[in-house]
């Protein structure tokens, strides 16, 4: 059995949800043991398409990744963002793009970034039947307004805002918030605060949850290095490391070497 959302409503206060981001089937596949939660994140606009913010991001790239995930798992609880433009404009539109996202994935939520503004649209959601994780904090589709991706929250009114926007988004039903890029007392208060549990980002292990795009953790997009990523592995120099040995041996022919071909033609009978 998939874990489900209230599953992980339920390990609030307990047991650290762990979650991580998958794009694609054979990393679904690798990961999905050892996770509660895989993410479908927009993020896969900077990390798979090379774009320099999760604005380009389309419906149609999220249903193709979500589709993937969702058929190289089987345990793990399958949440898609929804991307820029697809749900800010009203309940009813977010609530169209969400089921076309739930149709042709077979995912079991959706998430969507915002803060009070958003709770009407959360509270549309649940009340008919999708389940919904919040994105609270720095909200990197709103990079524009923002002026880059800043911590949040470091001054006591803009602690308090985004205070405000978790209570709204837990109290409109969302079954788990994720809250990125703000400071440990800010994450705990919140924690604390809210009945839904909080997955953590840049935020501290005062949350009851974690995650991190898988690729950053990997070592695999190098060229981001925050100081809220851990390096679990240097994936990205190992893959270097074996496109260079290739290359030599091509060039000096040791591959492909006699064990790699099909042998001889026989004579025909
Ligand atoms: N690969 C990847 N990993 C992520 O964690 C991630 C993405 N992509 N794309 C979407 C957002 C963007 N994120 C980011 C990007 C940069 C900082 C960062 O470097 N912040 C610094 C300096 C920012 C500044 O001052 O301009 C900070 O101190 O907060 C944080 C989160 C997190 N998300
Ligand atoms: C890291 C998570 C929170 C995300 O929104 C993403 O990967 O797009
Ligand atoms: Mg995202």
């Amino acid at each position: 059995m998939r874990v489900s959302c209230p599953e992980l409503t339920a390990r609030k206060g307990g047991e650290p949800i762990v979650c991580l981001t998958a794009y694609t089937a054979p990393m679904a596949q690798l990961l999905d043991p050892h996770v509660d939660l895989l993410m479908v994140g927009d993020s896969l606009g900077m990390v798979l398409y090379g774009f320099d913010s999760t604005l380009p991001v389309t419906m149609d790239m999220m249903i193709a990744h979500g589709a993937a995930v969702r058929r190289g798992s089987q345990h793990a609880c399958i949440v898609i963002d929804l991307p820029f433009g697809s749900y800010q404009e009203s309940a009813e539109q977010a609530y169209r793009n969400a089921v076309r996202m739930m149709q042709e994935t077979g995912c079991s939520a959706v998430k969507m970034e915002g803060g009070r503004d958003l709770a009407p649209t959360v509270e549309f959601f649940v009340k008919r039947g999708i389940p919904v994780m919040g994105h609270v904090g720095l909200m990197p589709q709103s990079v524009n307004v923002q002026g880059g991706y800043r911590a949040r929250g470091r001054a006591t009114d803009e602690a308090a805002a985004v205070m405000a926007d978790a209570i709204a988004i837990s109290e409109a039903g969302a079954f788990a918030i994720v809250v990125e890029g703000v400071m440990e007392q800010l994450a705990e208060a919140i924690t604390a605060r809210v009945a839904a549990p909080t997955i953590g980002i840049g935020a501290s292990a005062g949350c009851d949850g974690q995650v991190l795009v898988v690729d950053d953790m990997l070592g695999l997009f190098s060229s981001f290095r925050p100081r809220f990523v851990k390096r679990y592995a240097e994936l990205g120099e190992t893959v270097s490391e074996a496109a260079q040995a290739y290359a030599a041996d091509v060039r000096s022919r040791r591959f492909p070497g006699p064990e790699h071909i099909f042998g001889s033609i026989k004579k025909s009978s």
